[in-house]
C-alpha cells in the first residue's frame, strides 16, 4: 500500500482526492490535514465519504519530521504560496510529493514571483518538479519525486494545442483561448463574487490579460513549438458546479484538411486511456467528461479564415486536479495508470 498525506484535505481539489483515493485498492490515507476542522471526523464536514473513511483530520505541523516517518507520498492541495515549505519538508524526509498548487509549475522563478506576487520559498525544489501533465511527460514523472500538478485551465488548453505545435500545423503566435469554468475552480473560501446569487444565471470574463495561468500555459507552449510565444487567454465564470471547456483559435502552418489533421492527433492521442478525440463533426461537452478524468478533444478549420478552432473539456476537478494527481502517482509508484480513476462521467 502507498502510505499517504494529504495537506489541505477540505479544500474542493483536496476533497475529490480524498474522493478518489478512499477507492483507490493501492492508497492508504495515513493523514488529512486541516487547519480549521482539526480533531473533526471527515465525514462531518463531507457527508457523501460516509462509511467509505473513517478518519478525523489533524493539523499538520510541518517542521515536525515525524509526520513524514510513515509517507511515501504526500499531495499538497493547499492554496498557492502555501506548498514550498510543505516541499521542502517532503522531499528532505525523502516522501515523494505531489503538489496541486502553481508553486513549482513554473521553472522560470522570475516570472512566478512577478505573477504571483509572492516570493518563493523553495527556488532549488523548483528545479527537480516535473511538470505533471502525464500525457505529455510520462517517462520523466515516472521518475520525479516531485510532480507539479499541472493547472485546470492549462490542462485544457495544453492537451489541446500539444500535437498541432509539435507538428507546426499551426502558427505560434496568435493564438487565442477563450475558457470557461464553472465556480468550484474558485475553491471552496468564501468570496463575494461567488455567491450563488451572483453566479446563477450569469456568466462573467474575470482577469483580463492578467490571469496566472498564462506563465505557465506560455512556458509549455514555447516548449513544444520550440520557440517563444504569447496567448490571448480569456477565463470566464459560468453558473456550473464543475467543468471547463476551452475553444482555442489557431492560424494554420499547412494547408490541412479535417481528416489529415484529425490523423495527426490520432498518432499523439491513439493509445492514450484519458484523451477522447471526436470526430464526425462531434464537439466536447462539459457534462460528457462530467466526473471523471478524461480530456475530450474536437475541432473544426473554417478554410474562410485559414483558422483551426479546437475545443477541449475537462472536469476542472479531476483531469483538471485530482484525477490527474492520482495518474501523476500511478506513474510514480509504477502502477496502472488509470487503477483508482476510471470512473465513467455522469450523466445527465
Ligand atoms: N479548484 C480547482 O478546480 C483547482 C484547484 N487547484 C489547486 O488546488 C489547490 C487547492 O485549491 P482548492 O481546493 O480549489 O482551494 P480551497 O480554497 O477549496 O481549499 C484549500 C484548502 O487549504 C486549506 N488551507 C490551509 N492553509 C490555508 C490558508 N492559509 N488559506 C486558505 N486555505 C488554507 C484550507 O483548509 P483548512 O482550513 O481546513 O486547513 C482550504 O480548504 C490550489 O493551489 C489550487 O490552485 C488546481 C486545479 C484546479
Ligand atoms: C473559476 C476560477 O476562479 N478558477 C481559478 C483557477 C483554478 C485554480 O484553482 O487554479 P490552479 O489550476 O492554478 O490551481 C482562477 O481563475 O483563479
Amino acid at each position: 500500500m502507498i502510505k499517504i498525506g494529504i495537506l489541505g484535505s477540505t479544500g474542493y481539489a483536496g476533497s475529490e482526492l480524498v474522493r478518489l483515493l478512499s477507492s483507490h485498492p493501492y492508497a492508504e490515507i495515513v493523514f488529512l490535514d486541516s487547519r480549521s476542522y482539526e480533531n473533526k471526523s471527515y465525514t462531518d464536514i463531507y457527508p457523501h465519504l460516509e462509511s467509505k473513511l473513517d478518519k478525523n483530520c489533524s493539523s499538520i505541523d510541518l517542521m515536525d519530521d515525524s509526520h513524514f516517518k510513515n509517507l511515501d507520498l504526500l499531495f499538497c492541495a493547499l492554496p498557492h504560496g502555501l506548498s514550498q515549505i510543505a516541499v521542502k519538508q517532503g522531499l528532505k524526509n525523502k516522501v515523494k510529493v505531489i503538489d496541486l498548487s502553481a508553486d513549482f509549475r513554473i521553472s522560470d522563478i522570475a516570472s512566478y514571483e512577478h505573477w504571483y506576487q509572492v516570493e518563493h520559498l523553495a527556488k532549488e525544489e523548483v528545479k527537480l518538479a516535473v511538470y505533471g501533465l502525464c500525457e505529455i511527460n510520462r517517462e520523466k514523472i515516472k521518475a520525479a519525486n516531485l510532480v507539479a500538478n499541472p493547472g485546470c485551465y492549462p490542462t485544457s488548453i495544453l492537451l489541446a494545442l500539444y500535437p498541432l505545435l509539435k507538428e507546426s500545423v499551426i502558427k505560434a503566435q496568435g493564438i487565442i483561448a477563450d475558457s470557461k469554468s464553472g465556480i468550484s475552480g474558485a475553491g471552496r473560501n468564501l468570496s463575494d463574487a461567488n455567491l450563488f446569487s451572483q453566479c446563477n444565471e450569469n456568466i462573467r470574463a474575470y482577469s483580463l490579460c492578467k490571469h496566472r495561468h498564462i506563465p505557465e500555459i506560455e512556458e509549455q507552449l514555447s516548449l513544444y513549438a520550440d520557440t517563444s510565444l504569447a496567448l490571448q487567454f480569456t477565463p470566464h465564470l459560468i453558473p456550473m458546479n464543475r467543468g471547463i471547456l476551452s475553444t482555442i483559435y489557431a492560424d494554420m502552418n499547412k494547408n490541412l484538411s479535417c481528416s489529415e489533421v484529425y490523423d495527426l492527433y490520432s498518432t499523439y492521442y491513439s493509445d492514450e486511456y484519458f484523451v477522447r478525440l471526436l470526430s464526425g463533426g462531434k464537439l466536447p461537452q462539459t457534462k460528457a467528461v462530467s466526473g471523471s478524468n478524461y480530456c475530450d478533444i474536437g475541432f473544426d478549420i473554417d478554410k474562410r479564415t485559414g483558422k483551426i478552432i479546437i475545443v477541449s473539456a475537462i472536469d476542472n476537478l479531476i483531469k483538471g486536479a485530482s484525477g490527474q494527481a492520482v495518474q501523476n502517482m500511478n506513474l510514480m509508484f509504477g502502477l496502472g495508470e488509470h487503477t483508482g480513476i476510471n470512473q465513467l462521467p455522469m450523466w445527465p
